[in-house]
């Protein structure tokens, strides 16, 4: 059980069809609101409001959160300055969607498709379990569905689910739901693939994952128990934190600001920082950009989630970000969204 808390308060949806006309709509009782705009390459994308001026903003393309911003406008998640944006592969920073792949683990691209396709705005999807139903959010509903393509690759009917919301607070929650549509039974590996803004990954320590197991990337995936008292950063890290639970703080002691990441029905937590050497090499990442940014994952990848036909798999994260002061006791009944 986490012991973070955020409390739950009532619940607004804005029907798609209203974003579709272009309008920004201002919700009665939270003034709230959502934008549909379009990027670069004409693609919609989704803003999300908070009334204390908190906002997120989705891309149809991938799924992607490409942005998430506090009450003051700071940017929360980190984005590549060298970001390809025209590129039809998700664009390096946000949170992205992997599935129905983890890293090269499958048939498919890197990381699945998921995160390379273009996502539609569902209006009337069907309900969530009450237990899982987000309150106190403005929030989006997007749907995937296999192409053609994806099916010569990956050749299982599947209808993916994801909503985005943002509390009135600024906290940001994610629910994907992946069915099965096929007339058999398939399974796959998942992980939202979170890139945190950090202001120095030297001053940046987790807290959570101590003592758990890892398969370690950088090392044919081979079993590690973790040593230390929390995770510090002074070389490439590329782990799988196995069955850890449900709560992962992020301290960034520069900025003094605290994640917290509150994660259900995903057993694994990935953390990723790509250091000096795998920077050089990556194109559409500054040399310099490690610094700035940590990926910490929730994810499903030590076991593959199976699904009969018709079965339904539902997995969520809880992303806060508050004041380093608050990673106290305090911190602890304020988080409570799931
Ligand atoms: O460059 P990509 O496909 O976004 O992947 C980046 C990294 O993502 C991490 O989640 C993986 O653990 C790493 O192995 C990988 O290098």
């Amino acid at each position: 059980m986490c012991p973070y808390f955020i409390q739950p308060v009532p619940c607004f949806h804005i029907p798609a069809s209203l974003h579709r006309m272009g309008h920004s709509a201002a919700v009665c009782n939270y003034k709230a609101s959502i934008e549909l705009t379009k990027d670069w390459n004409g693609i919609e994308q989704v803003v999300l409001r908070s009334p204390q001026g908190a906002s997120a903003r989705v891309s149809l393309h991938g799924g992607q959160v490409i942005s998430w911003r506090n009450d003051k406008g700071e940017e929360l998640l980190f984005t590549s300055s060298k970001a390809i944006l025209k590129s039809p592969k998700a664009m390096r920073g946000g949170i992205s969607i992997c599935f129905p792949q983890f890293a090269n683990c499958g048939s498919t691209e890197l990381h699945g498709f998921a995160r390379n396709r273009i996502w539609t705005i569902e209006d009337n999807p069907p309900p969530l379990p009450p237990n899982n139903n987000p309150t106190g959010k403005s929030f989006i509903d997007l749907l995937l569905k296999p192409t053609e393509e994806d099916l010569k690759c990956w050749p299982h009917g599947f209808e993916f689910r994801l909503r985005v919301c943002l509390a009135s607070d600024g906290n940001l929650v994610l629910i994907s739901r992946i069915r099965n549509i096929n007339g058999k039974a398939f399974s796959f590996s998942f992980a939202y693939h979170t890139h945190l803004s950090v202001s120095d990954i030297s001053e940046v320590r987790i807290e959570g994952l101590e003592t758990l197991d890892y398969l370690d990337n950088l090392c044919q995936r081979e079993r590690f128990t973790e040593q230390a008292d929390a995770i510090t950063f002074e070389s490439e890290v590329d782990r799988v934190y196995v069955r850890s639970p449900q709560c992962v703080a992020v301290l960034d002691h520069e900025k003094k600001r605290t994640y917290v990441m509150r994660k259900q029905g995903l057993p694994d937590t990935v953390v990723w920082n790509p250091w000096e050497k795998k920077s050089k090499t990556m194109t559409d990442f500054g040399d310099e950009e490690y610094k700035q940014m940590v990926c910490v994952d929730g994810a499903a990848i030590e076991k593959n989630i199976s699904l009969k036909p018709g079965e339904e798999w539902t997995g969520s994260i809880e992303l806060v970000a508050v004041p380093s002061s608050f990673c106290t006791d305090e911190l602890h009944p304020r988080l409570n969204f799931f």
